[in-house]
């Protein structure tokens, strides 16, 4: 598979404030959450600030890789699983953190583990999107999500190059 035709370019400053926008929609819920998983690496970022603005000190990684050149899924990897003291209960008040869900897969891989927990994640396309209880923004399965953490500066050619006029 090739790039999606899309791009949704994120910035850092953006990605903060959608960041943050669903920990909003997390403290609306009025629910205490007694743990963060993140799902590695993606997760990392969000539930940082996430971490932050709901006060949740207890953070535990689930390690999981798919995208193992980049655009193309290949099979789950679950690297490193979920301590066994937070899949008690089904994960019942752990809040599940990812940067996007896409087909939704690796949702459910960690869904397997912890059918209880309140998934979250930033972005979402339709795939995923019955995978996830919170997200904040949703973009079309034809999108290609561009973190700011895999960007760097680029010389970007004139639109009017090539062009007729
Ligand atoms: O809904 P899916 O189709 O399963 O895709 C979503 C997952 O893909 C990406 O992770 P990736 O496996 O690329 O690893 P990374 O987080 O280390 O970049 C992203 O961070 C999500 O975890
Ligand atoms: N962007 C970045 N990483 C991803 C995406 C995406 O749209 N889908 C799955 N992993
Ligand atoms: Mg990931």
């Amino acid at each position: 598979m090739s790039l999606p035709d899309k791009a949704f370019p994120v910035s850092w400053d953006q990605f903060h404030r959608d960041a943050r926008a669903l920990a909003w929609r997390l403290a609306g819920l009025g629910q205490e959450f007694r743990a963060i998983v993140c799902i590695t690496r993606g997760g990392l970022v969000p539930a940082a600030i996430i971490s932050r603005e709901l006060n949740i000190r207890l953070i535990e990684t689930v390690c999981i890789a798919s995208y193992h050149d980049y655009v193309n899924q290949g099979e789950l990897s679950l690297l490193k699983g979920i301590t066994p003291e937070l899949m008690t209960d089904g994960g019942a008040g752990v809040l599940v953190v990812d940067d996007l869900t896409d087909t939704g897969k690796t949702a459910l891989e960690v869904r397997e583990m912890m059918p209880k927990a309140h998934f979250a994640c930033v972005y979402a396309k339709p795939k995923g999107v019955p995978t996830i209880d919170t997200f904040v923004t949703e973009v079309s399965q034809d999108t290609w999500i561009y973190f700011p953490w895999d960007m760097g500066f680029t010389y970007q050619e004139p639109i009017a190059k090539g062009s007729k006029g």
